[in-house]
């Protein structure tokens, strides 16, 4: 069976602006040679995404966007459609919890926007998790199988080539409080891959990197990458200083 190569992607969510932004690429892409058998990924705002995709151009490092449109083009103001993501990045974040919590994203619509973004190869990186009050009620399981099974509705093995999924308790996101690698193995290993295997089969489940999300930094990220079913990590606050992403990337490196 395949084991994915790891992936460290940072999320940088609503922060730089296009000087800032291609300023922090260009020192992240500056500090990965030495960093082998990892890849890595950098999400900046939209605006930002053809000067980080300059800036990182020739170092390895890839890009990738925060969010986009299921459809290809329309009446949608303010929206990105995929084809317009194409050549600009090679993945898209699909189904952050705040796109959950804040914008009205639905099971339903990330199933749709995975679809798309499989059909214009781009690699979508999935996100699912629970609530505090999922976990607290016993629930967090169920949820997270719910969440994979939607987001994988409309794929069937063939399409899951570029497929990664990372799994981001939102009570661990920005709170400091990361999961603990019990948890991560519990759910990643078990909700997560056994949800995949019986959608797509069992040998191209095996092969989905599964990265874990909420505040992983440099000082906690070794925890993680020494958990079997972690194959990266999805990097919130820590991503924005070059030093703490790439130690976070040697972590995984070393695993
Ligand atoms: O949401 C996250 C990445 O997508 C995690 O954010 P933090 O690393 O800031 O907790």
């Amino acid at each position: 069976m395949t084991v994915p190569t790891p992936i460290v992607a940072g999320n940088w969510k609503m922060n730089t602006d296009i000087a800032g932004g291609t300023a922090l690429a260009a020192a992240i892409a500056a500090g990965v040679g030495a960093i082998v058998g990892v890849d890595l990924v950098v999400c900046p705002p939209f605006v930002s995404l053809a000067a980080v995709r300059d800036a990182v151009a020739g170092s390895g490092v890839s890009v990738g966007a925060q969010n986009m449109h299921a459809d290809g083009n329309g009446a949608f103001t303010g929206e990105i459609a995929p084809p317009m993501l194409v050549g600009l990045c090679e993945y898209v974040i699909i189904g952050h919890s705040e796109r959950r919590q804040f914008f009205g994203e639905t099971d339903d619509s990330v199933g749709r926007k995975v679809a798309a973004a499989v059909a214009h190869e781009l690699r979508p990186i999935v996100c699912v998790g629970e609530t505090l009050s999922e976990r607290e009620s016993g629930n967090a399981a169920e949820v997270i199988r719910w969440q994979v099974t939607s987001a994988l509705a409309e794929l069937d093995a063939g399409d899951a080539d570029g497929l990664v999924i990372a799994y981001e308790p939102v009570w661990a996101i920005g709170t400091g409080r990361a999961a603990t690698p019990e948890i991560a193995d519990q759910i990643m290993g078990g909700a997560i891959r056994s949800t995949m295997a019986a959608v797509l089969g069992l040998d191209v489940a095996a092969a989905v990197p599964l990265l874990y999300g909420g505040s992983v930094n440099a000082a906690n990220a070794a925890e993680f990458a020494a958990v079997e079913n972690v194959n990266g990590a999805l990097v919130g606050g820590a991503s924005l200083d070059a030093g703490s992403f790439l130690a976070v990337a040697v972590a995984f490196a070393g695993a």
